[in-house]
């Protein structure tokens, strides 16, 4: 488990978004780093895709029908929707909720457009504060070798994400969508984890008069403890 200084002092407040090609590792990456961090909570997306063997309902996704789907967007439960591809993806806003009310900070894994909407209403997060973080595949060559590995799309759905992977990795050509970026070089996780790892936490000490309230100063200055 990870170490962390000063816990009493912090009150996680963060919504972490990993967004990036279809490939370029966000779930493996988000999986190693749930592990190792108590204070994270994965915030589950919800589909109308349909689940590949082993994926249970709950777990990394909700899975809903198309008629449930889009009922939830006319009863505005989503913080942002999007399409990929044939299927709707999106973040039910009771995720970061129960994260928050669990002392949680959220990480959710988000289709690039989807990332543009959570932006766009930064203000409605409040009094959480986001961060996005992009996963660099280190070659189409190998996001392809990946796809193929993982043996979950046709070779239909393999080309139309490898085509949507190109456009995806141009929006990094403006500094607008995102605040950092993270390769996620072959044959080692590790690598991208401990940069992600690395950002959280100066996030979590990031000092911003808009959400001072992220440090306890009352725990420092009542309480006798030592972290
Ligand atoms: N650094 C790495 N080296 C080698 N293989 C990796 C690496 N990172 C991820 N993979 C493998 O690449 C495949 C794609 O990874 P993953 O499913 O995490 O990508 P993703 O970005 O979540 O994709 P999607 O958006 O399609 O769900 C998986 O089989 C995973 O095990």
């Amino acid at each position: 488990m990870l170490p962390m200084a000063n816990t009493h002092l912090y009150k996680p407040n963060l919504v972490i978004v990993i967004s990036g090609p279809s490939g370029s590792g966000k779930s493996t990456v988000i999986d190693a780093l749930c592990k190792t961090d108590e204070t994270l909570q994965l915030s589950v997306s919800a589909t109308t895709r349909k689940p590949r063997p082993g994926e249970k309902d709950g777990v990394k996704y909700h899975f809903l029908s198309k008629a449930d789907f889009e009922k939830y967007i006319q009863q505005d439960r989503f913080l942002e929707w999007t399409a990929y591809g044939d299927n709707l993806y999106g973040t039910l806003k009771s995720e970061i909720a129960a994260a928050r009310e669990a002392g949680k900070d959220s990480i959710l894994e988000i289709e690039v457009n989807g990332c543009w909407e959570i932006r766009a209403q930064d203000q409605n997060l409040a009094p959480a504060r986001s961060i996005f973080i992009f996963i660099v595949p280190p070659s189409f060559a190998i996001l392809e070798e990946r796809l193929r590995r993982r043996k979950t799309e046709s070779e239909t759905e393999l080309k139309q994400r490898l085509d949507i992977a190109k456009s995806e990795v141009e929006v990094l050509k403006t500094a607008e969508y995102y605040d950092y970026w993270v390769s996620n070089p072959e044959g080692t996780v590790q690598q991208a984890v401990d940069h992600i790892q690395a950002i959280i936490t100066a996030e979590r000490c990031r000092i911003d008069a808009k959400f001072i309230e992220t440090i306890n100063i009352n725990a420092l200055l009542s309480a006798d403890c030592s972290d």
